[in-house]
């Protein structure tokens, strides 16, 4: 059974949309972990689409920080839906806290006996090089953290203009 799926493109690429379908797909009630945190009257607007577009049956966590604990600490019975890595590493940075040790806790807990887990993700780095460093040390470590937790999913997908594409 597939147990892991991470799901990456770019901004409105239709990932979450296709993140949703794949966990509603499992027939179960589910749990959603947030990344994001409402800092202005935009994201504010954006999670509540969000949130009216899952409707009930979900149970809501928003961990912004300790990703690997969030997950650990989910029901296992439940499939997880995390959305999404891309900002958990911008809380982590901004917070001046090393990703790598937790990104390595997150891709091990994905091998734990539980119920599936789907992953959103962004692409970024397919534009220009940035000209500032600090732009360009997070599109590094976006790309360096989509491949850890790639290699640790079962499967890998590409969410194109609202079109899924499996790469693994
Ligand atoms: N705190 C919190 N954040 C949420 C909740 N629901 C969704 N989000 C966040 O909303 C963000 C995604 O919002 P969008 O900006 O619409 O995504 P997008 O990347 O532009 O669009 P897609 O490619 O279609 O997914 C994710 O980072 C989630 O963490 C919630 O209930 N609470």
């Amino acid at each position: 059974m597939t147990k892991s799926i991470l799901i990456t493109g770019g901004a409105r690429s239709g990932k979450s949309t296709l993140a949703e379908r794949m966990v509603e797909g499992f027939g179960l009630p589910a749990t959603y972990i947030a990344t994001a945190q409402a800092f202005d009257a935009e994201m504010e607007q954006r999670i509540a689409d969000h949130q009216a577009r899952r409707g009930a049956g979900w149970h809501t966590v928003a961990e912004p920080l300790d990703l690997p604990g969030a997950l650990e600490a989910a029901d296992p019975a439940r499939p997880v839906l995390i959305d999404c890595l891309t900002l958990w590493l911008t809380n982590l940075l901004l917070a001046e806290r090393d990703w790598r040790a937790p990104a390595e806790a997150l891709a091990g807990s994905l091998a734990r006996d539980r119920a599936p887990v789907v992953i959103v993700t962004n692409e970024v780095g397919a534009g220009i090089v940035p000209e500032n460093a600090l732009a360009r040390a997070f599109r590094d470590a976006a790309g360096s953290l989509n491949q850890t937790i790639a290699q640790a999913c079962d499967e890998l997908w590409l969410s194109v203009a609202g079109h899924p594409l499996q790469i693994k």
